[in-house]
């Protein structure tokens, strides 16, 4: 009987797809000698959720899917069908495994504990990100950050469990739904992109270990709410503009991160009038994203906080966000925090 080692195909004849998603976290799981590969497993179910809410999207205009569903959620926002289908796709998945103990969703008012004796994990969820933008086919996405539970496994869910800072993340993650879909997510250990092969129903790393460029040509700011504005954003946009730097707004969190990501750049969603804490959610917008883009080499500041120290008060609380390139985000924090208040006071 003849034996003989594996020897790769060098002919090219059949193309390498690359590494699965699944695979990649079996991997990477052991870079932690005592993991359970709970985690692996809840990562794993994020994806699945996110290929089915990646079909919905994808078929939205023909499966009666879009527009608006008739009801407001906490935030008063009115929801869209897609929000809650995204809702109820990963409230399931995320139910299902039993590593999760609570989730925190947009979408929901309250804290949902799952009532499983086993979960160690919190879930904190945006199912689905730039709602505003679901109609018009522009991309969209979904963001989500994992906690482990600080009360022992079994016990009832205590506020010490859902109001934890960011930095007490053990996961995060996004999902864009674009031209293509990608999940990229951490665990602490640098960044990873993958992208979706529809035809296979998988997802494949492409875009190994991240690294956001410490500067950029790009700035992303919702610029109908100039007048709003503190003078020390005022400031920084003006900057912008005197250096030529070219404005990006798509109006999903998500893919504006994502673009600056790739190519650097600055997000900023500052306080304003009507939004003095600004629009944007700590628990599972901005806790996320500042995870990933410090990670990556970035920064994420509400302007005079590191946005992963801001301990939360409330599930649905809000924050100004200034994230992206790392010295992009240290000049605007510079302005604010030499622009003192007085001044900024007489400026208006
Ligand atoms: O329309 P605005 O005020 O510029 O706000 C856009 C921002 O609001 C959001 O749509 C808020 O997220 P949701 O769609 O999940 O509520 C962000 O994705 C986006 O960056
Ligand atoms: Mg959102
Ligand atoms: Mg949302």
């Amino acid at each position: 009987m003849k034996i003989l080692p594996y020897q790769p195909d060098q002919s090219n004849l059949a193309y390498s797809v690359g590494i699965t998603l699944d695979r990649f976290i079996k991997l990477k799981q052991s870079d932690f000698p005592f993991a359970s590969g709970e985690l692996s497993q809840l990562l794993r179910d994020i994806a699945l959720a996110a290929k089915i809410v990646n079909r919905e999207t994808n078929r939205a205009g023909l499966a009666n899917i879009g527009g608006a569903f008739g009801q407001t959620n906490v935030q008063g926002e009115e929801q869209q069908k897609l929000d809650v289908i995204a809702n109820i796709r990963f409230m399931r998945a995320l139910s299902k495994g039993g590593e999760v103990c609570a989730i925190v969703s947009e979408e929901e008012d309250a804290v949902i504990d799952l009532k499983n004796n086993s979960g160690k994990y919190v879930v904190a969820i945006d199912p689905l990100d730039g709602s505003s933008n679901i109609d018009v086919n522009i991309s969209i996405g979904t963001i989500f950050s994992i906690y482990r539970r600080k009360t022992p496994v079994g016990s009832p869910i205590t506020e010490a469990d859902i109001m934890q800072p960011g930095n007490q993340q053990v996961a995060a993650g996004y999902v864009l739904y674009g031209s293509s879909t990608m999940l990229v997510y951490t665990t602490g250990c640098g960044i990873n992109g993958f992208t979706y092969e529809n035809s296979l129903g998988e997802f494949f790393l492409s875009h190994p270990d991240m690294k956001a460029p410490e500067d950029g040509k790009i700035y992303s700011i919702n610029e109908g709410l100039e007048q709003e504005w503190e003078p020390a954003i005022a400031a920084y946009v003006r900057q912008c503009k005197a250096e030529k730097l070219q404005s990006r707004y798509i109006g999903s969190l998500v893919a504006d991160f994502h673009r600056n990501l790739l190519k650097g750049g600055i997000y900023l969603y500052p306080a304003t009038q009507k939004n003095p804490s600004g629009k944007l959610r700590l628990l599972y917008e901005a806790n996320a994203l500042a995870l990933l883009i410090e990670q990556a080499g970035g920064t994420a500041t509400d302007g005079h906080r590191r946005i992963l120290d801001i301990q939360p008060e409330s599930l649905h609380q809000r924050t100004p966000l200034i994230i992206g390139s790392r010295n992009m985000v240290e000049q605007v924090k510079g302005l604010i925090q030499s622009t003192p208040m007085e001044k900024e006071i007489l400026a208006r």
